[in-house]
């Protein structure tokens, strides 16, 4: 039995004062409060978050708490239970219904760490706890394999309700498929235009992927058929921009960033990360050296109205557990921590634009 002074709706009345300070509006509002139970001089409750990786967490946590002793009785014991339901906007697509958000990872400048930014990515928002996936569609340079350590892996073909699905691979509890499983790599097949688009319908149309939180799309260099193809195909929550702070990088960023402006594309820009942003030798992570220059990714963003997702600093480590096939976030380094919190402002941007725009719609464009 719980005291019998308190009751349920001054807990939600407490908690109507507490706003999410993305989505500015309160948590009882927000369908955010559930399963509230009372206890003797305790109350517990669940918070469900739009993103287990979100970095307002602890905020929420404390400011519930808060609501809780200023407006309900200052003496009661608060237990709260932070769960996460990640939020869509691709309700009722054809493809891919179970996949909540499509993430375009892209650059203007091969070389620039895209697949390495991907990889990280991924494996934060799957360590946060969500339930991620990983299309490496840069077809004919395919680098998430090895990244994973994967590349002597094949996937298996399965019937699902009569039709061959590939099964993506797991690894690392990331769902992942590329072109780097399916066709050998020490022969290069040349990959035309028309035949790299059909690998990737196959990898969306095809491939058994279930239930998702996240699908990040690990793009090619530039501007190609495949980015065309990716918006035509399926509905993508938004784009990440990858560069680094050269004055040559930040022009093709600029371009990459461009296309999904387009009014016929017309896909949001998630954010900017700036990869080799310094160098730093990792004993010394007090020493940067702007070698590349410096800001260059935070001012592209300010230039384009969009948020910088991190500064991602050069660090030989990096490299070594890419080609160790074990992303740089999984080690417990200062790296670890800097790719986190990209992946939670990542997180973040998703879940405000589901919140505030439109559902998106794949875009149709003449090729
Ligand atoms: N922050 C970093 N510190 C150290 N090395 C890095 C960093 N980012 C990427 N690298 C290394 O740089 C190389 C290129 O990175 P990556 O393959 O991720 O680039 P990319 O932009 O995806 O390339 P592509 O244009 O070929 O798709 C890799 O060897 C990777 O390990």
């Amino acid at each position: 039995m719980g005291d019998l002074k308190i009751k349920k709706e001054d807990i939600i009345r407490a908690l109507s004062t507490v706003q999410e300070p993305d989505l500015k509006k309160d948590l009882v509002t927000l369908n955010m409060i559930k399963d509230i139970e009372l206890g003797v001089g305790e109350v517990r409750f669940t918070v469900v978050l739009t993103t287990p990786a979100c970095p307002l967490k602890e905020r929420i946590r404390k400011e519930c708490e808060e609501a809780i002793h200023t407006h309900v009785d200052e003496n009661l014991s608060v237990v709260i239970d932070m769960t996460a339901d990640v939020t869509s906007s691709r309700v009722g697509t054809a493809l891919l219904p179970n996949v909540k958000n499509i993430i375009a990872i892209a650059s203007g400048k091969g070389g620039v760490g895209k697949s390495t930014v991907t990889a990280n990515l991924a494996m934060a928002l799957k360590l946060s706890g969500a339930k991620v996936g990983i299309i490496d569609a840069d077809i004919s340079g395919p680098s998430i394999p090895v990244m994973f350590g994967a590349e002597e892996m094949q996937p298996l073909v399965s019937q699902i309700d009569g039709k061959n699905m590939i099964q993506p691979i797991m690894q690392y509890g990331i769902k992942m498929i590329s072109m780097g499983f399916l066709a050998p790599q020490d022969n290069p097949v040349p990959w035309r235009g028309p035949m790299a688009t059909q690998a990737l319908r196959q990898f969306f149309s095809d491939t058994h992927w279930g239930e998702l939180d996240y699908l990040l799309i690990d793009l090619p260099p530039g501007t190609s058929d495949i980015h065309l193809s990716l918006v035509q195909l399926v509905p993508v929550t938004g784009a990440v921009i990858v560069t680094t702070p050269q004055k040559v990088a930040l022009a093709d960023a600029t371009k990459g960033l461009m296309f999904f402006r387009q009014p016929q594309i017309n896909v949001p820009v998630l954010g900017v990360i700036e990869n080799m942003a310094y160098f730093t030798p990792e004993e010394l992570p007090e020493n940067k050296y702007y070698i590349f220059g410096k800001d260059g990714g935070k001012n592209l963003a300010i230039k384009y109205e969009t948020d910088l997702l991190g500064e991602i600093p050069l660090v030989q480590s990096i490299r070594e557990a890419g080609d160790e096939g074990k992303p740089a976030v999984m080690s417990d380094s200062i790296i670890a921590s800097a790719f986190k919190q990209s992946a939670e402002l990542l997180a973040q941007q998703v879940a405000i634009r589901n919140a505030t725009k439109e559902k998106t719609k794949p875009v149709q464009v003449k090729v």
